[in-house]
């Protein structure tokens, strides 16, 4: 038996939809407490908080992934098949392929094509009507990502894929219209996707050898075997997707420059300062509510027995907005990482532990790195204003943006090009 705070809801799924990210944080601090059990769609499930949780989640194989999220939110995010439903050795040999693709030549040569496709774009989004920088600035990454990939698209394919992809993060963590949009969608891109990796595997289309399409197309598992079409599209959709999500940070980093007013001479002159203000955007703003894992061995933590096959959710925003690890988290502090340290369990909006043995997301460094580039644009290389407009972000929506994807208008490029710099967050 465990003597674990219950929660007193007969099911709590209404309940995660109208207090969506903060659903377990408001749970933890009622009953002060780290752990407490819901039942979710009526299966019982242990949610858990903080950074000991953090560590306790994200112990090498403790947990699996496959079958712990709904089933449509899973098809629209993690895929069937793929490295985030691996596990143990299957799952390391998956994520070192992943893991091959970060290196920090890598990572820059992304984040060059990223700066390119936005200057390029400027001059497109300086019209009398306001635009949207999260509908403005998806097509960018994606024509960036795709490039980088070896995905060659015409200018109308881009629309498309740009489309595809930012209505499938759009819709996953939705049950309704939004999520069958995405669920449609992704049947279209799916096929485009496997497609791809049958002329690439055919010598149709040539693909030089390192870049994530032919990495993918032609990596081999322990036997010695290629991936099926089906897996291989998917891992390369898990590349294409989650970068064009990276618009969704940006969008983020927009707001925070207009709300919280950081230092901006400074953003472009001290790297350290510039690298604070982006993980504090990555602490601050809502993405994944939480990460969802069945336990695979049984073990007992906070007295309470976790039993093989018990549901068990992570509270990823709460952790991040936590009072016992972050001062004043409730507010937005851009220097805080002068200061704060990072732990592999205590800022995990992408995920806890360390990257090639455990799930965390795969594409971290190339979020941060792309990120410090996107404000570096919109402080050195962009005029614009923000118009008047509801700046609010509703928790209960997921994923949560203020109503009209923040904004901006009267958009001119400024004189003075902003080169990147080497990211001390970049491996080697
Ligand atoms: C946009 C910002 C992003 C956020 C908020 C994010 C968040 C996450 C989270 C929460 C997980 C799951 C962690 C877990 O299950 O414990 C994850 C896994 C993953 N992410 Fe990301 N991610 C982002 C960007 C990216 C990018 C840019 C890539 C690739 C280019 C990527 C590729 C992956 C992969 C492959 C996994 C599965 C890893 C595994 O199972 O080992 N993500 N991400």
């Amino acid at each position: 038996m465990s003597d674990i705070p219950k929660d007193s809801a007969l099911d709590s799924t209404l309940a995660i939809l109208s207090d969506g990210y903060e659903f377990i944080q408001k749970r933890r601090r009622r009953y002060e407490s780290d752990i407490f059990r819901i039942r979710l769609m009526l299966k019982p499930t242990v949610c858990i908080g903080g950074e000991e949780a953090a560590e306790v989640f994200y112990k090498p194989e403790r947990f699996t992934r496959k079958g712990a999220l709904p089933k449509p939110i899973l098809w629209s995010l993690q895929d069937e098949g793929s490295v985030a439903v691996l596990d143990a050795a299957e799952h390391h040999r998956r994520k070192q392929m992943f893991m091959s693709m970060m290196t920090p030549g890598s990572i820059g040569g992304l984040s060059e094509l990223f700066t390119d496709a936005w200057r390029e774009a400027i001059p497109g989004w300086s019209g009398d009507k306001p635009v949207s920088l999260l509908g403005s600035i998806n097509r960018v990454i994606c024509k960036a990502v795709c490039t980088w990939s070896g995905v060659n698209l015409s200018e109308n394919e881009l629309d498309k894929r740009t489309s595809e992809l930012a209505a499938m993060i759009d819709g996953a963590g939705t049950a309704g219209p939004r999520n069958w949009r995405g669920l449609w969608l992704r049947r279209r891109t799916e096929k485009w996707a496997r497609a791809l990796i049958r002329q690439v595997r055919r010598g149709g289309v040539e693909v030089a050898p390192n870049r994530p399409l032919s990495i993918i197309a032609f990596h081999e598992d322990a036997q010695g075997d290629q991936l099926s079409e089906e897996v291989a599209a998917v891992e390369l959709l898990n590349i294409l997707r989650p970068t064009v999500a990276i618009g969704r940070y940006v969008m983020f980093a927009g707001h925070a420059l207009h709300v919280h007013e950081p230092d901006r001479k400074r953003l472009l002159e001290d790297d350290d300062y510039l690298t604070s203000f982006v993980q504090e955007v990555r602490r601050y703003y809502p993405f994944f509510p939480f990460a969802g894992g069945l336990v695979r061995e049984p073990f007992k933590w906070r007295s309470h027995e976790f039993r093989k096959g018990d549901l068990v959710l992570l509270d990823l925003y709460g952790t991040n907005r936590d009072e016992a690890i972050w001062k004043n988290a409730d507010q937005f502090n851009a220097a805080r990482f002068l200061e704060a340290d990072i732990t592999p369990f205590n800022l995990i909006p992408q995920g806890g532990g360390t990257f090639d043995i455990n799930h965390r997301c795969a594409g971290e460094w190339l979020t941060i790195e792309m990120l410090k580039q996107a404000v570096r644009m919109l402080v050195g290389e962009m005029a614009y204003k923000v118009p008047e407009q509801d700046l609010a972000i509703d928790l209960s929506r997921m994923p949560a943006q203020p109503p009209e994807g923040f904004l901006i208008s009267d958009v001119k490029r400024s004189a003075r090009p902003v080169m990147r710099k080497k990211s001390e967050n970049t491996p080697g």
